[in-house]
């Protein structure tokens, strides 16, 4: 049954009546203000100038898309504004970034997540997580990002999808926001996102089957042959870690990107600040699992702004039985 929006709540109350603390309601407005911008110039496509490449690569070796210069740039430059925030990390900045001495908060982000989409009207996302700053070391230093990400006081996504949608968790549970065109804020669509404990569906990259170890092939080898499990599965892969996630959150699976022997990919592909931590803190928040070489996620002590780490994550079962399979192996 269709609900006009105008009965629908919006993030502001919900967020308040979660005990959310004003600064950080405040910076969440700010990368929300920052999302619409982006939200709507995808929207424009073509029109907006926004497809195809730069001439430049960055720090990941990584060309980057028009997008992801724009993304980060109206990112970066909204949260400088804001006083709560001490420094900010993004996939497209080399080192971090200063920003106000005394902030109370550290930001890392992806601006644009599922790059390779932008150019196919494909999904894409920005990610994005919010730590405490540390009082023990430099306001500016990288050491600031020295933190596991069970830290984190917030986490989500924005899916700039059929519908733009904000996927959120301020500690409590994840939930799903929509943004609406009509009046320009994102409304409650999900009170609470519970990823189902088994399902069938599994998301990886086949294509790097053979970069993988011996017994991750093993593995897929009695997925795909001889599993029961995954008798009537189905693969899915969207080249987007976040419309990958967004799937898994809705109605469960498993998402893997393992390490693999190509170069810059031994220690796995996504990166650990950015990617994985805010997605694995919304997945546990809705009931799932997230992994990293068999361990928790959310403990790994990062010790680079740009590490990369093996991610398998989604629901319970399907995440224990390629863990027990592989890490016991
Ligand atoms: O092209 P591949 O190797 O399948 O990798 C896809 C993965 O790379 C990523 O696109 C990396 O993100 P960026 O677009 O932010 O670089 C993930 O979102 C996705 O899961
Ligand atoms: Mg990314
Ligand atoms: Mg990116």
């Amino acid at each position: 049954m269709y609900k006009p929006v105008s009965r629908m709540r919006r993030l502001i109350p919900v967020l308040k009546q979660d005990g959310v603390d004003t600064d950080l309601i405040m910076l969440v407005r700010t990368i929300l203000a920052a999302s619409k911008e982006i939200a709507f110039r995808v929207s424009q496509g073509e029109l907006a100038g926004i497809l195809g490449s730069t001439l430049n690569e960055n720090i990941q070796g990584e060309v980057q898309k028009k997008l992801d210069v724009l993304a980060n740039q109206l990112i970066k430059e909204m949260l400088l504004d804001d006083e709560s925030v001490r420094a900010i990390a993004s996939e497209e900045e080399e080192h971090v970034v200063a920003g106000h001495s005394t902030g109370r908060y550290i930001v890392a982000f992806d601006p644009l997540d599922g790059s390779s989409n932008i150019d196919v009207n494909g999904q894409i996302g920005t990610i994005f997580t919010v730590y405490p700053a540390r009082e023990d070391v430099a306001y500016d230093s990288c050491q600031q990002f020295h933190q596991p990400g069970i830290n984190q006081l917030c986490a989500g996504y924005i899916l700039y999808g059929p519908s733009s949608l904000l996927v959120l968790s301020t500690g409590g549970p994840t939930r799903c926001y929509t943004l609406d065109l009509t009046h320009g804020g994102y409304l409650l669509t999900k009170a609470q996102m519970n990823v189902p404990r088994d399902s069938c569906e599994f998301a990886i990259n086949m294509a790097n089957y053979r970069h993988w170890s011996r017994v991750t092939q093993a593995y897929f080898d009695q997925v795909l042959y001889a599993s029961e499990r995954f008798r009537h599965s189905s693969v899915r892969w969207n080249a987007a870690m976040v419309g990958d996630v967004h799937r898994v959150l809705s109605r469960g699976g498993i998402f893997l990107y393992p390490e693999d022997a190509r170069l810059g990919n031994e220690t796995g592909k996504l990166r650990l600040l950015y990617e994985a931590n805010p997605l694995s803190l919304l997945i546990e928040k809705a009931g799932g699992k997230a992994t990293s070489s068999g361990r928790r996620t959310l403990e790994i002590m990062p010790k680079d702004l740009h590490q990369r780490v093996p991610v398998v994550l989604g629901s319970v079962g399907p995440v224990d039985d390629f863990n027990s399979a592989v890490f016991s192996a």
